[in-house]
């Protein structure tokens, strides 16, 4: 499942809404597999994270571009063979659609858990831009994968070691 050695191309969407673990469980995965290892929140457009900050949800609008951004990014890897990870929101069907594009090389995998217990891992985390007071707009907004998406579904009420555990067993 290496990019080395001539391996195929694969590409991983780690979603969920914020907080749900996309950075650690990527970061985990990306240990494992040894893929490079990429945050969407790096794609957004300055004018969004200050949105953010200041607790204002995104729009489509300042979603789309943004989406395209990170799809080129896939795209990228994809042409020079690198797999990779992408740490993504990904919230909407319309969303996952703009990164998948019906590559058959590319997996969703759903990191999916409850308000409370990711409002309490949000309360202790420090030193990030996303406010946790638009932790209820990313539940209202999101749109859980469904089945003909082939999502790899992992429950966040876990140790981040066990939920790597069981995405790399769910990866065919
Ligand atoms: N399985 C877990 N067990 C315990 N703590 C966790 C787990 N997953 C994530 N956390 C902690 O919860 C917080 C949120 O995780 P993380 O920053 O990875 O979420 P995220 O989905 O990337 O958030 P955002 O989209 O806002 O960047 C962090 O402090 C992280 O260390
Ligand atoms: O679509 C969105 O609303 C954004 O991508 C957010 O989800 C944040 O960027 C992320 O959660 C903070 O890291």
């Amino acid at each position: 499942m290496n990019a080395g050695g001539g391996a195929a191309f694969r590409a991983l969407i780690v979603m969920g809404v914020s907080g749900s673990g996309k950075s650690v469980i990527a970061d985990a995965l990306g240990r494992r597999l040894g893929w490079i290892v990429e945050d969407a929140d790096r794609f957004h457009a300055k004018n969004s994270i200050d949105k953010m900050r200041d607790g204002i949800a995104l729009t489509d609008d300042d979603r789309r571009p943004w989406l395209r951004a990170v799809a080129a990014e896939i795209g990228r890897r994809r042409a020079d063979g690198t797999s990779v990870i992408m740490a993504c929101s990904a919230l909407k069907r319309a969303y996952r659609d703009i990164l998948v594009q019906g590559s058959s090389d590319t997996r969703i995998i759903y990191l999916r858990g409850d308000k409370d217990l990711i409002a309490s891992r949000l309360k202790t985390r420090s030193e990030h831009f996303m406010p946790q007071g638009l932790l209820a707009s990313q539940f209202a907004t999101l749109e859980e994968p469904t089945e003909d998406e082939r999502p790899i579904v992992v429950d966040i009420d876990a140790t981040i070691k066990d939920i790597t555990e069981r995405i790399i067993i769910a990866l065919d």
